[in-house]
């Protein structure tokens, strides 16, 4: 971890950059990718799968006979704690809905606004380095809440060409059937374009690295598809006082360091002797960790920052935007307040940030790389989109059509004038 104290202001924008390839670069490398899916369709993505996660595929739909084959294998246990984290993950998703928005703007005219889902998505589950099963959870309850009519998941397969059972029995558990063996950007191209296996959808939603992340944003570029948001390589940023537990702020720097070489963590405090007894733990931990190796390159581009005024330090983590924050300060809840850029935010030494990633209601799949300054996390809302629907009575027209009568005149659009003068004269008539 480099330490960094007092950074001056002009050289934050440098000192908080991610450890991300430049997308000039990454979009040379995936647009080729979408391409050859767009032309090829199955075959090309059986040709990415052999390249890239280095499997033959005979077919690229999971089989009922494979649903049935991963039930078996997942254990007691974790089937019910999925089930735990299921609950309450539908419980705070559920209570996002909002019910119908009616008003009468003016006597006689009636304008309302309601949900509905947008009808066919694409789900991505990563698999590359770890098979986020918790992933199925995040994504497909609320797009079930919402009601979204088709649902395609893809995930890449193992070398076996089989997909984590975990992840088969979570999809199976929300009813998702449509399960495809591809990853990357390959994955992201075929639920764009649509192949003889995968259906074309309108939204693509899901995390993923910087391959997934930049197929993404490039079909939302280049196709109508739309896309949750840039949900890329996974960052924490963790604020720690004096009276803050090293050991916990340790625990939460590298859980998100495990997740990939390009993750990023970044730690925040008053005092140099935090960084020191942090820096400690990190070190003892290491040793425990079976993905050590992907966390300690995490840990060569991650930062410790002393800033000794809270304000500073506010401002500071604002402008980095984390995708997660915690906060474990004895002022943390009034800092809370005042966070206005981060995706998710985690206050208070029992509110480690693998509860958001698991069980605690919250959605976790969050924008990185400082788009948590435009975009929210996956949410309810995410599946839906907002229809305006208006009535308006023959008094409703007596009373607003003068007025639109007047402006349509002054826009010189008389059409428009006219399709009101028209009912006017019936209704005089
Ligand atoms: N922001 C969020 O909400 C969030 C949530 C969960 C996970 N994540 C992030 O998701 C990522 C998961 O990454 P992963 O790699 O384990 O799985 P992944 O499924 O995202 O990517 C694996 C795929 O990448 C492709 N790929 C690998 N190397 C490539 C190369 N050199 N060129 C082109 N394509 C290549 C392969 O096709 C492979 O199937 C991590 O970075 C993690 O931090 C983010
Ligand atoms: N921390 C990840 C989001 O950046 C989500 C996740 C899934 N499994 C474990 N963690
Ligand atoms: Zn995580």
């Amino acid at each position: 971890m480099k330490i960094y104290q007092e950074p001056e202001k002009e050289q934050w924008e440098a000192l908080l950059k991610r450890p991300t390839l430049d997308l000039s670069e990454i979009y040379g490398r995936v647009q080729p990718v979408l391409e050859q899916v767009r032309d090829r369709g199955d075959e090309a993505l059986k040709a990415f799968g052999l390249q890239f996660d280095g499997v033959e595929l005979d077919s690229l739909a999971v089989s009922a006979e494979e649903f049935v084959e991963a039930e078996a294998l997942v254990e007691e246990e974790l089937k019910d704690a999925i089930q735990l984290a299921a609950a309450n993950i539908e419980k705070f998703h559920a209570a996002q809905a909002r019910p119908v928005m009616a008003v009468e703007t003016m006597p006689g005219v009636n304008c309302w606004r309601k949900s509905v889902a947008i009808e066919k998505v694409g789900l991505y589950i990563p698999g590359g380095t770890a098979p986020l099963f918790s992933t199925v959870l995040m994504l497909g309850i609320p797009a079930k809440i919402a009601g979204c009519g088709e649902i395609v998941l893809c995930t890449p397969p193992n070398k076996e060409g089989k997909v984590h059972p975990a992840i088969l029995f979570t999809a199976q558990l929300l009813g998702i059937d449509q399960v495809i063996k591809a990853g990357g950007a390959q994955a992201i191209a075929a639920m764009a374009f649509g192949t003889e296996s995968v259906p074309q959808v309108y939204k693509i939603f899901g995390p993923g690295n910087q391959y997934v992340t930049a197929a993404k944003q490039l079909v939302g570029q280049i196709t109508n598809v739309t896309i949750d948001m840039p949900a890329g390589p996974s960052e924490v940023l963790v604020y720690a006082d004096e009276a803050a537990n090293p050991a916990f702020v340790a625990a939460d720097l590298l859980s998100q360091a495990e997740h990939g070489v390009d993750s990023q963590v970044v730690l925040v405090t008053n005092k140099m002797a935090v960084v020191e007894a942090v820096q400690e733990q990190v070190t003892l931990q290491l040793e425990t960790l079976p993905r050590a190796e992907i966390a300690k390159e995490a840990l060569k581009h991650s930062l410790a920052i002393v800033m000794e005024e809270e304000a500073q330090a506010l401002e500071l983590i604002n402008t980095y935007g984390p995708e997660h924050l915690i906060l474990q300060s004895q002022n943390e809840d009034a800092m809370a307040e005042k966070v206005i850029n981060a995706g998710s935010v985690f206050i208070g030494a029992y509110t480690p940030e693998s509860a958001g990633d698991y069980a605690s209601g919250t959605n976790h799949t969050l924008p990185t790389n400082g788009y948590a300054k435009n975009y929210s996390g996956v949410s309810l809302d995410s599946y839906l989109k907002q229809i305006t629907f208006q009535k308006i009575t023959e008094n409703g027209i007596k009373n607003i059509g003068p007025a639109i009568e007047k402006m349509a005149a002054s826009e010189e659009l008389n059409g428009h004038e006219n399709a009101v003068t028209l009912r006017l004269k019936h209704l005089k008539s």
